[in-house]
């Protein structure tokens, strides 16, 4: 399916220059009037490769779009609601089809508990795009990640449409918040740290490689609170927003930063080496079907999905320990969309 590294020894972002081809993408938003959706359809207005902004919602998309489009950039921005079935609309032609639809935790929540509302609304929604855009990669931003993914995959499975290459679970959130994180224990730089994170989207299953930075000597007392910080850095949001919602505008970043990797790979500009949670052939003989790993992108979406390479005995562990809880959040997933077809 894909090609594979034995290891994998460059930085999280990796960036291969190569020819400079104009771009002119279409990107949809799903949830663009929400807390994520609204600030990441600002950034996805500065972004030069993309030309064509649909922003759909069940409410207040239009007034979102009215207001982004006064933004002098090359590219023309419409939003849409249910209405007149303006999914469809949004979604035809789309290279990039976004997703941050759902409701997010509240303080005592866990992601997994959002799965009850979220998954019937992503598995709605992944039928939209198989039926509109079925060739648009899909970053999936909705939570519970380690369980929508497979929702969407189970829907575009279901429609003979299903392109692994091209499905994705945005984990950069995690990413970022490590070099943050790691930046105020070290007191360096941020914007120089990275850290590869691995495993899936949310407590034990975020998996930050601390023995593959230069950091790896840092006390294990303060390297375990570090790690614990970077698996549970949503709670800390959720908890300081107190009833309002969990992170929108890292969040935003983040998947402004995902979506500017895969548009910036789809025109041949550069080649992007980013973590993030696919269908992964590395560990489906551990009967672990989705993981995060870094993966390269391409034109054609995923083009290497990249070993994590060399460990610690303790993050050997901590791997051994996602992959279980993994495999019971793909389950889910999977049996949902079973249970929708009967
Ligand atoms: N992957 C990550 O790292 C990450 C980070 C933060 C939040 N999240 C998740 O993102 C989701 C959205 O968070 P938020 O803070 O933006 O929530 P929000 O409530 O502010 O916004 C969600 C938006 O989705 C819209 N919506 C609901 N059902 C819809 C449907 N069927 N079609 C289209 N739009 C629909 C709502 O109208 C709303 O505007 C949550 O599930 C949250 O847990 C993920
Ligand atoms: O914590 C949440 O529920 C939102 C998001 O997944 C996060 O990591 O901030």
């Amino acid at each position: 399916m894909f090609s594979r590294t034995s290891s994998f020894q460059a930085r999280n972002l990796a960036r291969c220059f190569s020819t400079s081809l104009p771009s002119n993408y279409k990107v949809s938003i799903l949830g663009a009037a929400g807390g994520i959706g609204q600030p990441l359809s600002l950034l996805m207005k500065l972004n030069s490769d993309v030309t064509d902004l649909a922003l759909y919602d069940i409410r207040g998309a239009p007034g979102v779009a009215a207001d982004v489009s006064h933004i002098p950039t090359n590219s023309t921005v419409k939003g849409y609601g249910p209405e007149n079935d303006g999914i469809s609309t949004a979604l035809k032609g789309s290279d990039v089809v976004i997703i941050p639809a759902g409701v997010p935790r509240k303080p005592g929540m866990t992601r997994d508990d959002l799965f009850n509302t979220n998954a019937s609304i992503i598995a709605s929604l992944a039928g939209a795009v198989a039926d509109n855009s079925p060739n648009a990669a899909i970053l999936v931003i909705s939570n519970p990640v380690n369980s929508t993914v497979p929702i969407v995959s189970e829907v575009l499975k279901a429609k003979g449409v299903y392109n692994p290459k091209k499905l994705f679970g945005v984990t950069t959130l995690d990413v970022i918040r490590a070099s943050r994180f790691i930046s105020e224990v070290q007191g360096t730089n941020p914007t120089e740290e990275t850290v590869t994170v691995i495993g899936g989207h949310s407590g034990i299953t975020i998996v930050p490689l601390i023995s593959q930075t230069p950091h790896k000597s840092i006390p294990k007392e303060q390297r375990d609170a570090l790690i614990n910080r970077i698996q549970f850095g949503g709670d800390e949001v959720v908890k300081a927003k107190d009833g309002a919602g969990s992170a929108t505008l890292s969040m935003a970043s983040a998947g402004a930063r995902m979506a500017s990797s895969v548009l910036s790979a789809l025109s041949g500009k550069t080649s992007v080496t980013e973590p993030t949670f696919i269908d992964n052939p590395l560990y489906k003989s551990e009967g672990v079907e989705f993981f995060a790993s870094p993966v390269t992108l391409g034109p054609e979406g995923v083009t290497e999905v990249h070993e994590y390479g060399p460990v610690e005995d303790y993050e050997a562990e901590m791997i051994s320990i996602a992959k279980d809880t993994l495999k019971k959040n793909i389950q889910k997933g999977i049996e949902f969309v079973a249970s929708q077809k009967k």
